[in-house]
């Protein structure tokens, strides 16, 4: 079973309480850190509660999807790559259930009483990447709360270490698509898409600032995937939508048939 879900991990770690603790295991000091005296009676109660929701999810899941049936792809690329427009063609075609992590981030940043709001906007204003626990965690939610074994995983892992723990704590991925864009057009696109996005981060300060992320830290993702043998599908997405996609597909056709 270690192609499937790891539920239980999940059960453990999944929880906003979790996702907390993590977070504050790195900004508070052991003296001052409350949990040395065994977790707090309310994060128990947090965690019970969320976790009877995240076992009915389990048990319907479970009986939904096998270790063999679970298909998780990352699609991967520079910002306005073609990622999220690839992804919707994907889904109507394939029944796959879309998460975007960037959605998932701003979902979360405006969730009232959310409190990484402010974390989260800080980071997508500076094009930085916000911390693997905030963003497994949501990702981590929306699987568990799907019916579906069919994912798309849009715009993560953002770097290594993201890859590495989500790989083990959660899933291995089937296979990755990267989308080949240069600079120039992907400036053009979200510059294009910024006129009515309301994007925080669709400006050409802010582009120019997740360009140089990108480069630093998810491109090596990449490479690290394509030392795998047959795991990365590098796609040209400058031409047309349709273009791309006739491109796409076929991995994806390929992919079932052989499922
Ligand atoms: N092949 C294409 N040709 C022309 N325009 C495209 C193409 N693919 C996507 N676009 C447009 O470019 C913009 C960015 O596309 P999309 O949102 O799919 O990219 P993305 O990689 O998901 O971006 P981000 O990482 O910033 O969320 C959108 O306005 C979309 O309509
Ligand atoms: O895994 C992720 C995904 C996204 N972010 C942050 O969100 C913005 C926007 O992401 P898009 O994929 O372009 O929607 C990105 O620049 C990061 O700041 C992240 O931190 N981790």
């Amino acid at each position: 079973m270690q192609k499937t879900l790891a539920f239980f991990k999940i059960l453990r770690n999944f929880s906003v309480s979790s996702i907390n603790n993590q977070i504050k295991k790195e900004t508070i000091k052991p003296s001052q850190n409350p949990n040395t005296k065994g977790p707090h009676p309310v994060a128990i109660l947090a965690v019970l509660s969320i976790g009877v929701s995240a076992y009915v999810s389990l048990v319907r899941h479970r009986a939904k999807s096998s270790k063999e049936d679970m298909t998780v792809c990352f699609i991967l690329g520079g910002p306005g790559s073609g990622k999220g427009t690839q992804c919707a063609k994907l889904v109507q075609d394939f029944g796959f259930v879309h998460m975007s992590a960037g959605d998932l981030l701003r979902e979360e940043q405006q969730r009232s009483g959310s409190e990484y709001g402010e974390l989260i906007q800080n980071c997508i204003k500076e094009g930085k990447i916000v911390p693997m626990e905030v963003t497994i965690g949501l990702l981590e939610k929306k699987m568990i709360e799907s019916d579906s074994n069919r994912f798309l995983i849009d715009g993560f892992p953002r770097q290594l270490d993201q890859a590495l723990a989500f790989e083990k704590e959660v899933v291995e991925s089937t296979l990755i698509i990267y989308l080949e864009c240069s600079e120039e057009v992907m400036l053009k696109r979200l510059l294009k898409r910024g006129e009515t996005s309301g994007r925080i981060d669709d400006n050409t300060e802010t582009i120019k600032k997740r360009f140089k992320t990108f480069l630093e830290h998810s491109y090596p993702v990449v490479e690290h995937y394509r030392k795998i043998p047959n795991k990365v599908h590098t796609i040209s997405s400058e031409d047309s939508v349709e273009e791309v996609y006739a491109k796409v597909k076929p991995i994806f056709t390929e992919l079932f048939k052989q499922k």
